[in-house]
């Protein structure tokens, strides 16, 4: 396929930071591969620059890793790579499900990818339980602290509502779903980032597209800036909906830096060169 893509045109610009880290990419990789060269564009330029000025020394600790969203199988993997730079993780989104259900509470009918199989990037066949459950593992053996929801916010159906229940514990009612993180739970996420140096957001703690479920990812925007300015919080916003939520409730600009890609970041974090960047001749330093 990159061979065919490739035909069409005789220069390829590379701006899409978000998904240079994805290994088996025919557009990130591939398309250079053929073409012999590649160049950056203004969005991955502002990035690497941004990345080297924030990783370019010793990243301060305690560092925590906040992290939600949606792509469990996609972000449990990456994560496993940081346990050893990282202090203490937040687990919040539709992310916190899988381990949830892992750990033994009831979930309902919450968002979760419990009970499945995939493929990972090395095309090796995955259980998202038994992996969840190593992880856990894994970041015990480690010392990572894991925090995740003692309380949520549900509702029965994903649509606005004035009548959300919030839970007394970290079970999930059967017929409803967890849209948000519950009080007790920003409560906690806001005082484990008050005491942390460095800080790195990706994936959203809760539908925040819809008013009602927008408290925790707001919350965690607010406490992420308001240390930034205060005491000099190293703090990184990153992935597409995380950015937006920030952006929606006015702290984007309070932050160290708000990057356009989540699992890039993370790979970043650990340590990796980019194999979308990697590739390009003309990347910047
Ligand atoms: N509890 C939940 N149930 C269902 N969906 C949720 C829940 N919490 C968060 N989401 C959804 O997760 C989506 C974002 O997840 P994703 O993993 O894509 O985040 P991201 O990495 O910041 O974004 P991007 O992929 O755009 O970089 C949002 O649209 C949000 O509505
Ligand atoms: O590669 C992807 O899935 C997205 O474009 C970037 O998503 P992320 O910010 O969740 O890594």
């Amino acid at each position: 396929m990159a061979q065919r893509i490739a035909s069409y045109g005789d220069y390829f610009i590379s701006d899409a930071f978000g998904t240079c880290h994805r290994i088996n990419s025919a557009t990130m990789v591939d398309i250079p591969a053929v073409l012999g060269h590649g160049g950056t564009g203004y969005l991955l330029q502002s990035e690497i620059s941004a990345y080297s000025k924030i990783l370019g020394g010793a990243a301060p600790r305690p560092i925590v890793a906040i992290v939600g969203g949606t792509k469990v199988s996609d972000k449990i993997l990456l994560l496993e790579h940081i346990m050893n730079k990282i202090d203490c993780l937040i687990i919040g989104g539709a992310l916190a499900f899988t381990f949830l259900k892992a750990a033994g509470y009831s979930i309902g009918n919450s968002f979760h990818e419990a009970g499945q199989s995939f493929e990972d990037k090395y095309c090796e066949e995955q259980n998202i339980d038994e992996l969840a459950k190593s992880f856990l593992l894994t970041a015990r053996s480690c010392n990572v602290e894991i925090l995740l929801p003692s309380d949520h916010v549900c509702h029965t159906r994903c649509e606005p509502t004035d009548a959300a229940m919030i839970t007394k514990d970290a079970n999930v009612p059967d017929s409803y779903m967890a849209l948000d993180i519950g009080p007790h739970t920003v409560a906690a996420y806001k005082k484990c980032i008050s005491i942390c140096r460095m800080a790195i957001w990706n994936g959203p703690m809760g539908v925040f597209e819809i008013p009602t479920y927008s408290t925790g990812s707001f919350s965690i925007a607010k406490a992420l800036g308001d240390a930034t300015q205060a005491r000099g919080l190293m703090s990184i916003i990153a992935g597409g909906a995380s950015g937006n939520a920030a952006r929606l409730c006015g702290h984007s600009c309070r932050v160290s830096h708000v990057s356009s890609g989540g699992g890039a970041s993370l790979d970043l974090l650990e340590g990796k060169v980019l194999p979308g960047i990697e590739i390009l001749d003309d990347k910047v330093n």
